[in-house]
């Protein structure tokens, strides 16, 4: 990157800083759409704290997401994602990856709508099915028919996804890219709130 793009850079992520004051940033979408690793990369822009829901709930527990899914059950790990993402969101300014299912949840979604500024980072079901096959270790894929279960899910879920306050399509270009779009995405949602608030 040259001197001049690094400075404007820098200077869309200073604004966004401003706008959002100490309101979270969280990111939702399904599995695949690259909410942890772009949600690490916007963090960094925003000179911000990155967590991770899954990763919260690994740590609390002591057990990766797989063991948590086999060993307690899908309900207790819904339960411990309400419980992490209720106590993140307090923390100022933090840039907040969850997990696919956590805005799917009424009160976690009502949560985050009221305290944070949501994105859903959406992407096509080609591009999810080809990431999210690289690694193993999401039990709700693990059926018969991964991409069948997948497309189930996107069917169910984009209707609530649509509820954020921002969509950004997570496009086949470098994570850091779609951190960018993110950036002027969300910049462009508070302005467009700040004028008709004022
Ligand atoms: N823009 C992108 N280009 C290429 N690979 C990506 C991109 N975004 C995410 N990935 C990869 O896709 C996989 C899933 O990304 P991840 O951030 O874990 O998604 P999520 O947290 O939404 O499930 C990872 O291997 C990640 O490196
Ligand atoms: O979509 C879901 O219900 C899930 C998504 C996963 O997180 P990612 O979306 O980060 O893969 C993880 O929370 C768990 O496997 C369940
Ligand atoms: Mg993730």
């Amino acid at each position: 990157m040259n001197r001049p793009d690094a400075a404007l850079r820098q200077a869309r992520a200073e604004q966004l800083v401003e706008r959002l004051g100490g309101r979270p940033l969280v990111l939702v979408g399904m599995m695949g759409a690259g909410k942890t690793t772009v949600g690490r990369r916007l963090a960094a822009r925003l000179n911000r704290n990155f967590l991770d829901s899954d990763e919260e709930i690994e740590k609390a527990a002591q057990m990766t997401i797989p063991e948590i899914f086999e060993q307690r059950g899908e309900p207790e790990f819904r339960a411990g994602e309400t419980r992490v993402i209720a106590r993140v969101l307090k923390e100022y300014g933090v840039v907040l990856a969850t997990g696919g299912g956590a805005f799917v949840n009424l009160e976690t979604r009502a949560l985050m709508k009221g305290e944070a500024v949501t994105v859903w980072l959406k992407a096509e079901i080609d591009i999810l099915f080809e990431r999210v096959s690289r690694r193993s270790n999401r039990p709700l894929l693990k059926t018969a028919n991964p991409r069948a279960t997948l497309q189930k899910l996107i069917d169910d879920r984009y209707p609530i996804y649509a509820e954020a306050d921002v969509t950004v399509i997570s496009r086949d270009v470098p994570q850091d890219a779609v951190a960018g779009d993110v950036v002027e995405a969300v910049l462009s949602y508070l302005k467009r709130q700040d004028r008709s608030d004022g």
